[in-house]
């Protein structure tokens, strides 16, 4: 009988170079191939349990002391991962996302310094308006990623994550189903989105990958 082979981290996942070259060509690029539907299930199953402990909070728009809480604009709850100590299943999710980052850098010639990650919960009825992911003044962010999490999300369920990736037609949409195992990246300074209301509690793990912040040496 053939033995099974140890996994090889080095290896490069074979998503990965698609991935990228359509993300570099058109801003925006995705995947089902990232993540098993073994590991997908138990990120779902760690936030819904983190969930009922009550560690999820009301998401905020702005950073810093700009902070408001704005349910007319987004009203998702949120939990920020620890990579310093991830659970087995986030250890998983930081190997892909430090992986891509890495090859991000090679291909691109970018310099993406590190990552961070919040689970989301949109609850039935919330959504998140129109917006870039990159802070005003404060340009760190510049790739988003977003995993969604629920297994058979169906059209009529809403919730889709609607992109505007084309300048020339700013308000030409296309809607993504944030289907469980769809991983999704676009450029985080140049590509409006938002989340369509969901009718549907909808999970997703979201993370931006960001530039050396020169601040965090004076803190
Ligand atoms: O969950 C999504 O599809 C996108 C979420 C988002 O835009 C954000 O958290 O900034
Ligand atoms: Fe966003």
């Amino acid at each position: 009988m053939e033995r099974a082979r140890p996994i090889d981290r080095r290896r490069m996942a074979s998503w990965i170079d698609p991935f990228i070259e359509t993300l570099a060509r058109q801003g925006w690029a995705t995947t089902t191939e990232a993540f098993t539907p073994a590991q997908i299930q138990a990120l779902y199953r760690e936030a819904q349990e983190l969930d009922r402990v009550g560690a999820f909070r009301p998401a905020a728009i702005g950073h810093g002391a700009e902070q408001t809480l704005r349910r007319d604009i987004r009203g998702d709850r949120i939990y920020w991962l620890d990579p310093e100590h991830p659970t087995p299943a986030q250890e998983v999710y930081w190997q892909v996302v430090d992986q891509l980052r890495r090859r991000l850098n090679e291909t691109l010639f970018l310099s993406l310094h590190d990552a961070e990650a919040h689970l989301a919960i949109y609850p039935p009825g919330s959504f998140y308006r129109r917006h870039l992911d990159q802070h005003r003044g404060r340009a760190l962010r510049l790739i988003t990623l977003v995993l969604y999490l629920n297994p058979d999300w169906r059209p009529e369920d809403g919730g889709q994550l609607r992109i505007y990736p084309d300048p020339e037609a700013p308000d030409e949409g296309i809607d993504l189903l944030p289907e469980g195992g769809l991983l999704v990246g676009f450029r985080s300074d140049t590509i409006p989105h938002e989340v369509l209301p969901a009718r549907r509690a909808r999970y997703s793990l979201t993370g931006w990958l960001r530039r050396f912040d020169p601040l965090a040496l004076l803190r």
